[in-house]
């Protein structure tokens, strides 16, 4: 029975209002959504992009997505090395989505944020907790190191605290392979951190530069300030190379002093190894514990018997294959670590089931000892020093803390819940805001400033969030609390839903569960209304297909968007189906507090966004950022790293007089913090890690560290160097290494090859930037990486990823316009702008999309309410093969709306629509480009 007119007309409405919120969404400045993540906020930012705070939405746990442009030299190497990482002290990594301009990483979130901030708010760390936190440094890199990585970049800003203030290692942005003693010569790093024999240009052996950078690190934490720190870089190469760290008897025991220095050895072969290191008496018993534990891990995956093997693993497999996943597809895609939405998925299930069997099992004989330590009057004072020590508090590690929380557990297991976790959260948060205070007090105002804006101390917390109350619940009771936002009941038809003690197990999977159903809900909704609207059918066809187009992309290259892991064959074959997706904007229900009425959009979107149509909404603005000293001031830091050519202009502008041993700088002293990079002087040999394996580089700067440095005894600058513009001799080396052709191919060939490993996107645009004006002095820290700049598109930036080589900004104007939807605007206007010249009709779009914008039209025209005038949406119908038919697709109206802007002078004049205006843009940015080949000339 066909539908009456009142029926057509209120699902045409239907779809009216669905593509007109769709439309807002993809005009919104707002980010809210990529893949399988809702944004929650922005929580930090690095050189090359944003830190969210996510929440995974089939489970609603809570990840970090970091972006980076596609521009970040480092990007492939960091995903290539990190995705081999399976480790506790190694943050995970869940996911990469790649869209067409950036990367996403999902990555394992660790409220406790940098170590570097915790040390700014201690002041100096006791020595307990730093031999338990630097074992746990140590056995990552323990780790890393017996997988033949080396990372390079050690510092106290790339180690991140969890919520229970373990340490975790991140940002492997300078990882490399390293053979056993292999021999490599890129100097990368942050300066303050870097070996002796880096700062002097040698070839070095990576695994000893990173052991150099602990006993860095481990002095640091003790000491609370850094050993070989100076006003000057030369100063601190110098006293790198020549100087001994002071020790302050008051803070640093023997044992502690003697590890340093072992660390700290000139001579790297004189340096420890790891299990020497961790097997150290300072380190006791820590250290050898992470290293059993350690030698464990590496043992059970050389012998790849981690996976799929453990209860846990098995339990979450059987119900995953009950409730219809594909479990085959979820073991291939751990296996071959695709780091795709199944990886995701399954990585952050696990980790909530092991948490779980954490819960599910407390110790009852260690909680019935410690009744008496409880009650024992001398333990409030233990504790009221103990609370000067946030991390241990969260996780506690001596015996007494052990017995202490468990007995927790069992109380509140027993006691009205109601009570119990708040009374304990309170006491500890009211024990931890003490030592924030006293903290705060001491800080300079730079830092007290920072302390406003963004209080570091994740572990502490002066207000407990709604989300840390329910935390502290589920740990404390072992039950997930439903509250309003959150509560999904347990679905009865999930496997293993009836076990009773599984309760916040079973949420979570409810939770998945009913994402996953109700994606496919949708579309056997989408399939019931169109058998009962077939005279609506060829409308909503139209409409639907050209979300489909992207929706089938979507589920066909898991490594972007969303996937839809359900095995099911009617759901197959809904996605065969044409038709169906335009019904897909059906109103649902959400369970999600923060889920505006696009939520069904928004899942739409996501089905389609960002990888597939390269959609990429300009994130919010008005987040609250984490003021990071080194970003801020990175521009102004650009000789802070190995840029050899920005020393030589420091030290021929100044008389350097260095006075050996000049005492140490306070952490406080406001200077900008070290940031990492990567010497320009290296181009060369950085091509040659790829293309040779890391073989000496046949273009060396001979003697340049003798040059660089004052003389060891008087501390004066040889004139001989200052005169003898070692500036230009320096710039000349890169010149003749950026135009060694061979290697940037090699490196272009392997970045690329790398880069595909992962994801299936298109190839970045080659741009060539390599000349540049020879005139100023900030040419003499053009980016070591120039051959990497040919590779990928250099955005707009004023600072650059690590340091400090790279940021002068190539403003050649072709990336003026970096916000997501202007770039996607301009690359199909610039095809459009190609074609154009063959086209007089000036307006290209395939048949099919001039169909569907007519019949768009024809949608909105009858619907309530839409934004969008007729007029703009007029389309001629010349064909034009599309390459990227999804993007296109979603483009469609808004490559319309730009054309026809001239004549529809009510359109909203957002610049984003206007591709004749972006056109415009190319040829500035081309004029501009000319001008600056002319200067290079
Ligand atoms: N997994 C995480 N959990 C919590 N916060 C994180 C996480 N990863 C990064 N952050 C926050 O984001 C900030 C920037 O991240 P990160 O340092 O990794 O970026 P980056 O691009 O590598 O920066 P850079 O290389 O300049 O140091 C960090 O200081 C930290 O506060």
């Amino acid at each position: 029975m066909s539908p009456t007119k009142a029926e057509q007309n209120q699902i045409k409405s239907i779809i009216g209002n669905s593509y007109n919120r769709l439309y807002n969404q993809f005009n919104s400045e707002e980010l809210s959504e990529v893949g399988n993540y809702k944004i929650l906020k922005q929580i930090g930012e690095g050189s090359f992009g944003k830190v969210y705070l996510v929440s995974h939405k089939p489970t609603h746990r809570k990840v970090v997505l970091k972006t980076s442009d596609k521009s970040d030299p480092n990007l492939v190497r960091e995903v290539f090395y990190h995705r081999q990482f399976d480790f506790p002290y190694i943050t995970k990594l869940y996911e990469v989505i790649v869209t067409e301009t950036k990367v996403w990483m999902a990555l394992e979130y660790c409220p406790g944020k940098e170590l570097y901030e915790h040390l700014l708010m201690l002041q100096r760390i006791p020595l307990d907790e730093c031999a338990k936190l630097f074992s746990q440094i140590a056995s990552a890199v323990h780790y890393a190191h017996s997988l033949n990585c080396v990372h390079r970049d050690l510092k106290l800003e790339n180690i991140l605290l969890d919520k229970k203030g373990n340490a975790k290692l991140t940002d492997f942005g300078f990882t490399r392979e390293c053979v056993s003693k292999c021999s490599l010569e890129t100097i990368c790093g942050t300066t303050v951190y870097m070996a002796p024999e880096l700062t002097q240009r040698k070839a070095y052996d990576g695994f000893k530069i990173d052991i150099w950078s602990l006993g860095i690190i481990l002095y640091t934490m003790i000491n609370g300030t850094m050993p070989f720190d100076e006003d000057d870089e030369t100063k601190t190469k110098w006293k790198i190379v020549h100087g001994f760290p002071s020790f302050n008897d008051n803070f640093m025991s023997h044992d502690a002093k003697d590890l340093i220095r072992r660390l700290l050895a000139k001579c790297p072969t004189e340096r420890p190894t790891m299990k020497q290191i961790l097997s150290h008496p300072f380190l006791q018993p820590y250290g050898q514990i992470m290293l059993s534990k350690t030698e464990k891990i590496i043992k059970r995956q050389r012998a790849g018997i981690t996976q799929f093997r453990s209860r846990s693993e098995r339990k979450l497999l059987k119900r995953l294959r009950q409730s219809g996943f594909s479990t085959q597809s979820i073991k291939t895609s751990i296996q071959k670590r695709k780091c795709d939405s199944l990886s995701g998925l399954w990585l952050l299930l696990l980790e909530h089931e092991r948490a779980c069997e954490r819960v599910d099992y407390p110790r009852r004989s260690r909680s019935v000892l410690s009744v008496k330590k409880v009650f024992d009057p001398q333990l409030s004072s233990q504790e009221a020093v103990e609370s000067q020590q946030p991390i241990r508090k969260q996780n506690p590690t001596s015996p007494t803390e052990v017995r202490k929380s468990s007995l927790k557990k069992i109380l509140s297991k027993n006691s009205d819940a109601n009570d119990l976790p708040g009374s304990f959260v309170k006491r500890r948060t009211q024990r931890q805001e003490q030592p924030l205070q006293q903290n705060t007090q001491k800080l300079s105002p730079v830092e007290h400033k920072k302390e406003t804006i963004d209080p570091p101390g994740s572990t502490v917390s002066k207000q407990p969030s709604r989300q840390q109350l329910q935390q502290s619940l589920v740990h404390l009771v072992g039950t997930k609390t439903n509250d309003s936002t959150n509560s999904v009941s347990p679905s009865k038809d999930v496997g293993g839903s009836s076990n009773p003690s599984g309760g916040k197990k079973n949420g979570i999977f409810a939770k998945v569960t009913k994402f996953f159903k109700s994606k496919k809900q949708q579309y056997n909704n989408s399939s019931a209304n169109n058998n009962s609207v077939n005279s609506n059918r060829d409308m909503e066809c139209n409409n639907g297909s050209r979300q489909n187009s992207s929706s089938r992309k979507s589920h066909s290259t898991p490594t972007v968007g969303s996937t839809h892991p359900i095995d099911d064959t009617a759901y197959q074959d809904k996605k065969r189906s044409n038709c169906s997706e335009s019904l897909n904007s059906l109103p649902k229900g959400s369970n999600q507090s923060t889920a505006k009425d696009q939520d069904t959009d928004t899942s739409q979107l996501n089905d389609v966004s960002p990888g597939d149509t390269g959609i990429e909404l300009r994130a919010h603005s008005d987040q609250r950022l984490l003021k990071r000293l080194k970003s801020t001031t990175s521009s102004d830091i650009s000789g802070q790293t190995s840029a050899g050519n920005y020393d030589v202009e420091t030290v021929s502008n100044q008389n350097i007089q260095l006075t050996p041993h000049e005492g140490h700088r306070s952490l406080y002293f406001s200077r900008p913090r070290p940031v990492s990079g990567i010497s320009e002087l290296s181009n060369d040999t950085f091509n040659s890690e790829y293309s040779t394996d890391g073989n000496a580089s046949s273009l060396r700067v001979v003697d340049f560290s003798k040059a660089n440095f004052p003389h060891a005894n008087t501390g004066e600058v040889s004139s001989d160097f200052k005169s003898r513009g070692i500036y230009k001799h320096t710039l000349d080396k890169r010149d003749t290494s950026i135009m060694s052709s061979t290697s940037s191919i090699s490196e272009k060939s392997s970045r690329t090859d790398s880069f595909y490993d992962i994801t299936t996107s298109s190839p970045p645009m080659i741009m060539d930037i390599r000349k540049t004006k020879k005139t100023a002095v900030a040419d003499s820290v053009l980016p070591r990486i120039g051959a990497q700049h040919t590779l990928f598109p250099r955005q707009n930036r004023n600072s650059s990823r690590r340091g400090s080589i790279g940021r002068k900004t190539h403003n050649r104007g072709l990336n003026k316009h970096t916000s997501q939807p202007q770039s996607i605007i301009q690359e199909e206007g610039s095809l459009n702008s190609q074609e154009e010249k063959h086209n007089s009709n000036g307006m290209i779009l395939s048949p099919r999309q001039s169909l569907v914008m007519e019949e768009n039209n024809d949608i909105l025209n009858q619907g309530d309410e839409h934004t969008v005038p007729k007029s703009t949406l007029s389309a001629s119908k010349s064909p034009t093969h599309y390459p990227f038919e999804s993007s296109v697709a979603l483009l469609e109206g808004q490559v319309n709306v730009g054309e026809a802007r001239g004549s529809s002078p009510k359109f909203p004049t957002s610049s984003r629509m206007s591709v004749p205006s972006l056109a415009t843009e190319d040829d500035e940015a081309l004029r501009i480009a000319d001008q600056e080949d002319n200067y290079s000339d």
